[in-house]
């Protein structure tokens, strides 16, 4: 049996307003529809999708940076959603993000020991020599020494900084952590010391992670499982062998083989179903499936109701034909 969910997130809803219009009512920007997922405590969910699915988002939504107009957010058992001011800020303490650029997610302005202690600061009550042996210790766990107390971030290179970001995140010891395009901005061999860092500090202290990329290589590499995102709904959640070896969504074939093949003979013979035709707009988006219009497989069921999530060859998927034994995913495999 499977343990009690760490993060369970059911039927999250995230509306902006849309933009003014010179006569009637601006019509809402419904940037996510209904998404449910959970993850497993030391488990790694990794979230792909086009840019503008709505992955941060959600991840924004979750930790209530911004306020969802439905659904549920249970962290560690606790209702996020229902909870305001001081429980709030208390139990957020159990999930910390990790953003893209480590060069603006730092205040240029504070000390090292200040960045990575605030938290410690404030919700632990540690301060002076207390506080700064603890940051001492986050810091030699991400991998830095810990004279680096002293330091102000422009006096670090952007995998350091990233390191820095870290350790702020961990500080209260989160149960999860969000990482949003958290390896994005480095080179890859940066990339690559930065995973084995959130890899290693995974085993350690049983952290899950919400990993968002656009770089499915990189999710394929860190996730257990794997959630697509398309046009603000989730539309297929898997282990990253279904999810890569034998996806069920045309949408999630299509993302995979959109991946370019380094060799250039393979890529020329290779089946893809590449991502043609336009994304609906958002703010009069479809009633059906909003791939239908970019699916080959479409049939008019698609284009009239939204399909529900359903279990499909060990994958849960919500498409009225999920494919079987998709052969794009050969190819990307190949590309691996
Ligand atoms: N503050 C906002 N006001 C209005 N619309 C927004 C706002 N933030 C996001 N959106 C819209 O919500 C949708 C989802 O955006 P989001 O940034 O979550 O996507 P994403 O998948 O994270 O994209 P990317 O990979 O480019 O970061 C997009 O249509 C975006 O334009």
């Amino acid at each position: 049996m499977s343990e009690q969910p760490v993060l369970e997130v059911a039927g999250l809803e995230v509306s902006f307003p849309g933009k003014k219009k010179m006569f009637g009512k601006a019509a809402p920007i419904r940037a996510v529809k209904g998404v449910s997922l959970s993850i497993q405590p030391g488990e790694t969910l990794g979230l792909v999708g086009e840019s503008g699915s709505g992955k941060s988002t959600v991840a924004r939504a979750l930790m209530r940076l911004i306020e969802p107009a439905a659904g549920r957010v249970t962290l560690k058992g606790e209702d996020l959603t229902a909870l305001k001011g001081s429980a709030l800020r208390k139990a957020r303490r159990n999930i910390q993000m990790v953003f893209q650029d480590p060069y603006s997610s730092l205040d240029p302005s504070a000390l090292v020991a200040d960045t990575v202690g605030e938290a410690l600061e404030v919700h632990e009550g540690l301060k002076g020599k207390e506080r700064d042996a603890r940051v001492a210790e986050l810091l030699e766990l991400v991998g830095l020494a810990g004279h680096h107390l002293e330091r102000y971030p422009y006096e670090f290179s952007g995998g350091q900084r990233q390191r820095i970001a870290i350790a702020r995140a961990l500080a209260l010891n989160p149960a999860v952590v969000v990482c949003d395009e958290a390896v994005s901005a480095l080179d890859v061999s940066t990339q690559n010391q930065i995973i084995g860092l959130l890899e290693g500090l995974r085993e350690k202290l049983n952290v899950a992670y919400l990993f968002i990329s656009h770089d499915l290589a990189v999710v394929r590499h860190i996730s257990d499982r794997v959630a697509v995102m398309y046009f603000g709904h989730l539309v297929e959640v898997g282990t990253v062998e279904q999810i890569f070896e034998r996806p069920a969504h045309p949408y999630t074939r299509a993302l995979l083989s959109a991946v370019p093949i380094a060799d250039p003979v393979r890529q020329r013979g290779r089946k893809t179903a590449i991502l043609s035709g336009e994304i609906p707009d958002i703010v009069n988006p479809p009633k059906g499936c909003p791939f239908a219009s970019r699916c080959e497989f479409a049939t008019d069921a698609c284009t009239e109701k939204m399909p529900e999530f359903r279990d499909h060859d060990g994958s849960s998927v919500a498409c009225y034909h999920p494919l079987e034994n998709s052969p794009t995913s050969e190819a990307f495999a190949l590309s691996q």
